[in-house]
């Protein structure tokens, strides 16, 4: 096969950057550590948004239960997402120095919207093996872009509007489900502004060599949002969710065509003073000669917003578990901890002590 001239290659330098941890001793851990994948998978909880009468108790249901669950019927039209599908895909095929270079025009403000592997990793538990562009959707256009770009400029703006109507739905019921209260969507305080669209790329480890030991497409984690809206955009899968956080039993959530997969954030975790549950998840790389690509959804508040925890008699426990926190302030001490220790330390952080712990962390 005709080598790929660098200035061509697409896929951000993985291998070469990341050999340190790849070669490390601890390949061989990981690569023993290799049982704990739920390879046939549960079915996370499948919702009918258009049934009305069911669909708010199972949502309530299952954002305690699982964290989890999908959504049909979400009126996030499929022929828009096969076309953000299309147009991401032609985003990523560009040459990675072309990625680096600077930021989509018209798309995001900084340079940092493009993103690869994990420069703080310490070790290859921490390595996410894929590439992103953080889309925040406070950005307009500015100048002409080229066709590739400006192309996926007006479809990510079209399923950005879909997804914030969708996530601020779904937060508006999963709030009013706390304590029976009128649904009320401006009640988190996000508004499209503030929200976030991450385009996720998972390029297949290389047959050969040390990257057979790179696990994670992206490690694991919890979102610093209230809620998200993924779609998984082709039928290679990977997402797998910590159902059981004792046994470390890990459960893979095979795509399911025409639903939406939404998961509670970690803010929607505080706010409901641990009623529902932002819980771990990964994605483990795709198999050789595969990808996978993703889009996420991020339903966020503006930095100021103060997030406290509602307590409700009706859940049994009107004790809060956490200290009032801003989005910022959040987000910030997430930063901090992920340039100081490697990782999220996440609600630990705000947690009041003595209060019942909340497992998912
Ligand atoms: O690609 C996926 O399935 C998961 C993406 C994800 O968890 C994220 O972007 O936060
Ligand atoms: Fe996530």
């Amino acid at each position: 096969m005709l080598k790929v001239k660098e200035e061509e290659e697409e896929n951000p330098p993985l291998m070469a950057t990341y050999k340190h941890l790849l070669d490390g001793p601890e390949q061989q851990r990981l690569l023993l550590d290799n049982n704990d994948d739920d390879e046939d998978g549960q079915v996370l909880p499948v919702i009918d948004l258009h049934d009305d009468e069911h669909c708010r108790a199972a949502m309530v249901h299952a954002a305690s239960e699982w964290g989890f669950f999908q959504v049909t019927n979400h009126g996030v039209p499929q022929p828009l997402l096969d076309e953000l599908h299309e147009a991401q895909v032609a985003v990523f095929r560009r040459p990675f120095q072309c990625k680096l270079r600077g930021p989509l025009q018209g798309l995001e403000s900084s340079p940092e919207s493009y993103r690869w592997g994990t420069p703080t990793a310490t070790c290859l538990e921490q390595l996410s093996w894929s590439e992103a562009y953080h889309i925040p959707m406070t950005t307009t256009s500015d100048g002409a872009a080229d066709t590739k770009t400006s192309r996926l400029r007006l479809v990510v703006e079209e399923v950005s509007a879909a997804m914030s109507k969708l996530a601020m739905q779904l937060a508006g019921i999963l709030v009013a489900g706390l304590d029976n209260e009128e649904e009320d969507t401006a009640v988190v305080g996000c508004t499209r502004d503030t929200c976030f669209l991450r385009l996720n790329r998972y390029p297949a480890a290389p047959a050969s060599g040390g990257a057979k030991a790179a696990r994670f497409g992206l490690c694991a984690h919890t979102d610093s949002d209230f809620v998200t809206i993924l779609h998984q955009q082709d039928a290679v899968g990977g997402l797998q969710v910590l159902k059981d956080k004792e046994a470390g039993r890990w459960v893979a959530v095979r795509p399911n065509p025409g639903a939406l997969i939404v998961n509670v954030g970690d803010l929607l975790q505080a706010w409901s003073n641990d009623r529902y549950r932002s819980i771990q998840h990964r994605v483990v790389v795709p198999a050789a000669a595969a990808e996978r690509f993703s889009v996420a959804f991020f339903l966020c508040p503006a930095d100021d917003r103060l997030i406290r925890p509602h307590c409700t008699t009706s859940g049994g426990d009107d004790t809060p578990r956490y200290r009032s926190f801003t989005f910022g302030e959040y987000r910030n001490q997430v930063r901090e901890d992920v340039r100081l220790t490697g990782r999220k330390l996440g609600l630990q952080r705000f947690r009041i002590e003595g209060s019942s712990s909340c497992g998912p962390l």
